[in-house]
């Protein structure tokens, strides 16, 4: 690695959960700091999952790139009819059967880059494919990292109802390879996520890169073949008073190998009725309460408006004016 691929990509935490997690334990308070630590001061970590014996993780990554790519390959009259619904960004939401206690039904498809094309996917005609191991390997993770996240606040009384509060959205995205050569162009503009949380996975391309706290960006390039990146989300900020930092994200694309970029990202969204509010525990004269309470949906309609995409400073009360974006891209 050369001296400027350092300075340009200070260290981003990274958890390693690959041995049995067992709550309560030793090792579980561990990484229940490790977590708490990662997200108060950069709202993100690289997470590298364990072999559970049935699932190899890095294995199913690879296995899933290579499913995506066929995915959003496939003809567009087999794409039309697979039951799609309505038009999402630049892709399509498809029906979800997979956990139907947990998912609202909707997988995302989205298409990003110069060539936009309609793109509609017979995905979950077909049972038990990768696609579906690799949704239960991250939904589990996120419940874990939840589970984890509620503890280190001493939030152990509200972990039930947390977890019932949300359902997910799996989304994956293709980001045609730009050209000319050796060109830089966004992929996906500067944002915050507006889940609880978000998992995401990018193949070798690259590209994601993360706002830290301090303003500077940093590209994200995993340690690990089998690891994911952990981001909290506008949602979990909000609800945890403020505690957790939330960051501004967004995708570059350079040509180098005439190769898309394809990501897949487990998005934790709370359920649209669902009042987001601190809980009293997290509030205090130390910690006066920074956000006004909101159902999630109208929340969402104020952060997707005409005007621009919002983040969660537009629910600060006034004691606490939005903070000066420190850079912009
Ligand atoms: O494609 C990626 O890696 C990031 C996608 C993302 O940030 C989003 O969809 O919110
Ligand atoms: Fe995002």
């Amino acid at each position: 690695m050369g001296s400027d691929e350092k300075l340009e990509s200070p260290k981003l935490p990274f958890i390693d959960f690959s041995s049995k997690l067992k709550p309560g334990s030793p090792y579980w308070d561990s990484l229940k700091t490790q977590v708490r630590g990662a997200l108060e001061e950069y709202g993100c970590f690289e997470a590298s999952l364990g072999d559970d014996n049935t699932v190899n993780p890095g294995e199913l990554r690879r296995d899933v790139f290579s499913s995506l790519k066929e995915l959003f390959d496939l003809p567009l009259h087999t794409k039309q009819q697979s039951g799609v619904s309505q038009p999402f960004q630049h892709g399509y939401a498809a029906p979800n059967p997979l956990l139907p206690e947990l998912w609202d039904g909707r997988s995302q498809f989205a298409r990003r880059g110069r060539n936009l094309h309609q793109n509609i996917v017979a995905l979950w005609r077909k049972p038990n494919n990768n696609i579906h191991s690799m949704a239960g390997v991250v939904s589990e993770f996120d419940r874990t990292v939840r589970r984890m996240i509620l503890e280190s606040f001493g939030l152990e009384k509200y972990i039930d109802e947390h977890l019932s509060s949300t359902t997910y959205h799996f989304r994956f995205m293709k980001y045609e390879a730009v050209q000319p050569y050796g060109e830089t162009e966004l992929g996906l503009r500067v944002h915050t996520d507006k889940s609880f949380m978000t998992i995401l996975c990018q193949n070798e391309v690259g590209g994601l890169e993360l706002q830290t706290n301090r303003g500077e960006w940093v590209k994200f390039r995993p340690t690990s073949p089998s690891s994911f990146l952990v981001l909290i989300g506008d949602a979990l900020h909000v609800w945890l008073n403020g505690r957790v930092h939330c960051l501004k994200h967004k995708v570059t694309l350079c040509l180098l190998h005439n190769k898309s970029r394809y990501s897949f990202g487990l998005f934790t969204i709370p359920k649209s009725e669902y009042i987001i509010k601190a809980p009293q525990e997290l509030i205090g004269e130390k910690h006066p309460l920074r956000f006004k309470p909101f159902a999630y949906k109208e929340y969402f309609g104020l952060a997707y408006s005409k005007t621009g995409v919002k983040d969660a400073s537009i629910l600060h009360v006034p004691e606490f004016p939005p903070p000066i974006v420190a850079s912009k891209l």
